[in-house]
């Protein structure tokens, strides 16, 4: 099959000297979503910063159509959109130039029209123009989630996309990642927030840390 998405094969990974995950598998094709879980610190992180070709701290293989992810890095990141668990945006930056910013470095200029309807779609109107360190925590994670509207990709990896969100605001978030995955589209991410998804989804669970 031409099409394979995304392949992890025979993934090992240690930090001092402890496995975080070794001979894992698995796959996620179009129109999937596979959810990451285990307990805090069994790698899911990790794992997700492999995937989205950020480290390299692995053995094994990761295939995307197929194709290697190491010798492929470039066309690889042209496909994914990752947003990782931090803040992810330049706080002395408006909602509006942080989406220039990352817009711009997917060769994505003069796309205000699609930043300015991501940003409302993430219920951020009126907050367009004003530094992101005067926003809240959720509005500030919501100027990350706009990047999903505004920079195509086939592929989201989303490590704790639900992070002070509020309880709405989730719903609307698995929404749009059914939509998403309804339109061909392939999510992997890692919550501790039970999912609520319309569609069926796997789940990989990362080995068990120590007791706390
Ligand atoms: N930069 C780093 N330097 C040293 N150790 C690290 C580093 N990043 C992660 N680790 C270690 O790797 C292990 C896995 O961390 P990781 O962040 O991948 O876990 P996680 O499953 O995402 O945890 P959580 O649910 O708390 O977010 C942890 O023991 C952590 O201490």
């Amino acid at each position: 099959m031409a099409n394979t998405g995304l392949e992890v094969k025979q993934l090992y990974s240690d930090r001092d000297d402890r496995v975080l995950f070794a001979d894992l598998c698995f796959q996620l094709r179009a129109g999937e979503l596979v959810q990451i879980a285990g307990p805090n610190g069994s790698g899911k992180t990790s794992l997700l910063r492999i995937l989205a070709g950020l480290s390299s701290r692995y053995e094994g293989e990761v295939l995307w159509q197929g194709k290697s992810l190491l010798k492929h890095r470039h066309e690889y990141l042209q496909e994914l959109l990752y947003i990782g668990h931090g803040a992810g945006i330049k706080a002395v930056l408006s909602p509006l130039e942080n989406l220039r910013w990352s817009c711009a470095l997917r060769g994505l200029n003069n796309n205000d029209d699609k930043i300015l309807s991501a940003l409302a779609k993430v219920g951020l109107s009126g907050f367009e123009e004003q530094a992101c360190h005067s926003l809240s925590a959720g509005q500030q994670r919501r100027v990350n989630l706009a990047r999903l509207f505004c920079i195509p990709a086939s592929l989201w990896i989303l490590d704790e996309p639900f992070t002070a969100i509020d309880q709405r605001g989730v719903s609307e978030i698995e929404r749009w990642l059914s939509e998403f995955v309804s339109e061909g589209g392939a999510v992997l991410l890692t919550t501790h927030h039970r999912l609520s998804f319309a569609q069926d989804f796997k789940v990989v669970t990362l080995g068990e840390v120590a007791n706390v």
